[in-house]
């Protein structure tokens, strides 16, 4: 893995950017893209940039189950609001929330993922290591499928929410699998509470306990935390 370390999250975010444009002008046409409060700085520079994305297709890892593409915490409305409304795509796909068959919606995003081979597939990771929302434990040959979400992460997405209650307790998740065939991999991550997960990914062992350590059979990972994501790693 190449691990790049900056001073703080706009910096990162801007040299994020810069990786995928330099993709872009090498022919990239798929993004995959991710949602949270990590990737919001690289969002800020793709908007404010000339780049024009209207040939550009995306591709997000997850959606809570049950929200409406309208409801403000859910990932297509966070993908508007952050980029595409400002930025339009070609096409852009999200996992269904209101789908009436799960089944049926997760055969529909592995067709999409392998109608759209990802060149560049963004992730931001998760306090217990967790990519996408494929949680500890999570085969590392699975496809999209919907998943519980762990206590940890219900928690840690609970700020935004009004109560903890109200935080979804399924999502649709891409899986590992199909994440670790995208052709490159950045992966994104910032503070302290991200330390560890980070340390484990780069130095520990590769274990399903942390999803993200899978990265280090990737060939091409690059990783861009602060130096307080990076504070648990030995050198
Ligand atoms: N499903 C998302 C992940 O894709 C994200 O990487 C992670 C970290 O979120 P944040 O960037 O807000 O720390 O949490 C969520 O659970």
């Amino acid at each position: 893995m190449d691990v790049k370390i900056f001073d703080n999250d706009v910096e990162a975010g801007k040299a994020a950017f810069d990786i995928i444009k330099t993709g872009m002008d090498n022919g990239a046409k798929t993004l995959g893209l991710a949602t949270g409060s990590t990737p919001v700085e690289m969002y800020k520079a793709m908007v404010a940039s000339d780049v024009d994305f209207s040939n550009m297709t995306s591709v997000n890892l997850d959606e809570y189950v049950g929200m409406a593409p309208d409801n403000d915490q859910s990932y297509r409305y966070f993908m508007q609001s952050h980029l595409f409304d400002a930025k339009p795509f070609k096409e852009t796909f999200v996992p269904n929330g209101l789908a009436a068959d799960p089944d049926a919606e997760t055969k529909r995003y592995n067709k999409v993922i392998a109608d759209h081979p990802i060149d560049i597939q963004v992730l931001g990771i998760g306090r217990n290591g967790h990519i996408g929302f494929n949680e500890p434990g999570s085969p590392f040959d699975a496809e999209t499928r919907k998943v519980p979400l762990t206590q940890s992460t219900i928690d840690a997405n609970a700020r935004f929410f009004d109560k903890e209650e109200d935080v979804p307790r399924f999502a649709y998740s891409m899986g590992i699998g199909s994440i670790m065939k995208s052709k490159k991999i950045l992966l994104l991550a910032f503070g302290e509470d991200k330390a560890d997960a980070i340390q484990k990914m780069i130095e520990g062992p590769v274990t399903t306990d942390v999803p993200a350590s899978v990265l280090q059979n990737h060939k091409d990972v690059v990783v861009i935390i602060d130096k307080a994501a990076a504070s648990k790693l030995s050198k």
